[in-house]
C-alpha cells in the first residue's frame, strides 16, 4: 500500500494547531478544512486530465479537466469537517455517506448509515476520515466501496497510527493512503498519540446519540 505524508509546512502548521488542546472547536474545523484542501490536492496530483481547446481573449490554449471525477466518502461525524473542503476543491465530484461509530469496549465500528451508488465500477473514490487508529472503521468503509466494484480508492486522513496502516495494508484492499502524520502508538484506549483527541468531539462537541 501507497503512504504519502504531506509534510509541508503549511499543513505541519494546521495540524499544529488541531493537535493544541486550547484549540477551540470553530479553529479546529478551519484548521482541518484548510488542512483537508492541501491534502486533496497532493491525493489528486496523480488524477488523470482530458485535455480540450479553450478560447482565451487572444488564441486557443490548451485546456485541462480531470477525466473521472471521484465519488467523495466522508465517514461520518468526524470526517463530515472534510467534505467542504474537498468538494469545493473537486466541484465535479458526487458524495456518498458511511456513518460509523467506535465502540468504546470493543473498538470495532458501528455502522449506522450507508448512502452509496450501488456500483462503482471505473469510479475513484476519495474517503475522508481524520483519524486512522486501529484501522477498524477505515477498513469496513473501505470494504464497503470494494464490494461495490471500486478498485481505486485514496483514504485522506490527518493522522494515522502504525497499526491502523498495518491493518489497512494488510487488508488486501485496493487502496492507497495520505496523511499529514504518522503518530506513535495507540494507548490502552486505542486513541492516537500523540495524537488531537477525539476528533469527532473536538469539531462536534459531546458525544453522538442514537
Ligand atoms: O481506526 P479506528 O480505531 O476505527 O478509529 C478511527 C475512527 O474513530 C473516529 O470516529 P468515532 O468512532 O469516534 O466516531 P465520530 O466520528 O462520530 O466521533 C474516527 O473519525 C474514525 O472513524
Ligand atoms: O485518537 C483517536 C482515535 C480514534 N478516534 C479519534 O477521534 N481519535
Ligand atoms: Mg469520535
Amino acid at each position: 500500500m501507497d503512504v504519502l505524508v504531506v509534510d509541508h509546512p503549511l499543513a505541519q502548521a494546521r495540524l499544529t494547531a488541531m493537535r493544541d488542546s486550547r484549540t477551540d472547536s470553530a479553529s479546529f474545523r478551519a484548521a482541518l478544512h484548510e488542512l483537508t484542501t492541501m491534502l486533496a490536492y497532493e491525493a489528486t496530483r496523480t488524477f488523470k486530465a482530458d485535455t480540450f481547446p479553450v478560447e482565451t481573449p487572444v488564441a486557443t490554449a490548451v485546456g485541462t479537466r480531470l477525466a473521472n471525477p471521484p465519488l467523495l466518502v466522508p465517514v461520518l461525524r468526524a470526517g463530515l469537517g472534510m467534505a467542504d473542503a474537498a468538494l469545493s476543491l473537486l466541484p465535479e465530484s458526487s458524495m456518498g455517506f458511511v456513518g460509523l461509530a467506535r465502540d468504546e469496549h470493543t473498538f470495532e465500528p458501528r455502522a449506522y448509515m450507508e448512502s452509496l451508488p450501488g456500483d462503482l465500477t471505473g469510479k475513484p473514490v476519495l474517503v475522508l476520515d481524520p483519524m486512522l487508529a486501529t484501522g477498524g472503521s477505515l477498513e469496513h468503509c473501505c470494504r464497503l466501496l470494494a464490494d461495490r466494484g471500486c478498485t481505486d480508492i485514496v483514504v485522506l486522513c490527518v493522522l494515522a497510527a502504525p497499526a491502523g496502516i498495518d491493518r489497512l495494508r494488510n487488508s488486501g484492499l485496493p487502496l492507497r493512503l495520505v496523511t499529514a502524520a504518522i503518530d506513535d502508538h495507540l494507548n490502552d484506549s486505542m486513541f492516537i498519540v500523540p495524537g488531537l483527541g477525539d476528533a469527532g468531539d473536538r469539531q462536534f462537541g459531546g458525544m453522538p446519540r442514537f
